[in-house]
């Protein structure tokens, strides 16, 4: 069996007063979605910047696709989309995804890129004339034109419509049939649904890696917001 693609191993990062992530154990398989779920602060960017070697003060170990984190030779091998759209809204919607592809030397195809996120029929317009859930995609196309081994989604839906919502998650479905390996963050925890396995934090520390059907199952709650309340609950119960 191929190693995971992201392990971490007691990460624990300061940011200013706070511990913002304290002694977090979690892994990301291959080829599958991983949900990283807690609510707003619980630490959810701190850990994807340490996965991508963005974050200071890390402690711990981080290893992706077999490296340290941040390496120079994981730059092409890992995509990651923050959660404000990085993109030039002067230009196309094609020369934004073109030039993200000569950045980081990547061979992927543009039309491959802008197809896989639903944006070909709008690839001849400026970014500054699009809807915020197409902006949002120009920014996933401008990461997957690299063909990422591992895509970090930092919040992609948040602010979309159920529609645009729902359509995402088989778009990124469809990614990891294909091989890709996603890590995406939401604070929503309904979205645990579209995710092979979760890491769930809450005020920066490891609360279960688990699944929804698991989650469901542990707390005999349908609702997973619930579920994850009751979690929370158990936690704090245990001495
Ligand atoms: N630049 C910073 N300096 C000091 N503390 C920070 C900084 N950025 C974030 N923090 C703190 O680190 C903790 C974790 O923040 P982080 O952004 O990782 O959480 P998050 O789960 O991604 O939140 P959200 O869902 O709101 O984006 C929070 O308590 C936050 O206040």
């Amino acid at each position: 069996m191929e190693p995971d693609a992201v392990v971490c191993r007691g990460v624990t990062v300061q940011r200013g007063r706070r511990l913002a992530l304290n002694d977090v154990d979690a892994d990301v398989a291959r080829g599958s979605i991983t949900g990283l779920l807690g609510p707003s602060g619980c630490g959810k960017s701190t850990l994807m910047r340490a996965v991508v070697g963005s974050q200071k003060n890390v402690r711990g170990t981080v290893t992706v696709l077999g490296e340290p984190a941040g390496t120079a030779a994981l730059r092409s091998r890992v995509g990651y989309v923050t959660q404000s759209a990085s993109v030039y809204r002067d230009l196309t919607v094609r020369e934004n995804v073109t030039y993200f592809a000569r950045l980081t030397g990547a061979t992927g195809d543009v039309a491959e890129a802008l197809a896989a996120v639903d944006l070909g029929e709008v690839a001849h317009q400026r970014v500054k004339d699009l809807s915020g859930g197409q902006v949002r995609r120009v920014s996933i196309a401008s990461a997957l034109v690299g063909r990422p081994e591992l895509l970090i989604l930092d919040e992609p839906t948040v602010g979309l419509d159920p529609v645009l919502r729902a359509d995402l998650w088989r778009r990124f479905r469809r990614l990891a049939d294909d091989g890709t390996t996603l890590l995406v963050s939401s604070h929503v925890l309904d979205e645990a649904d579209h995710c092979d396995s979760l890491i769930l934090l809450r005020e920066g520390t490891l609360l279960a890696t688990t699944t929804a059907a698991e989650m469901r199952s542990r707390t005999g709650q349908t609702s997973l917001d619930a579920a994850f309340l009751d979690l929370i609950t158990g936690t704090e119960a245990t001495p």
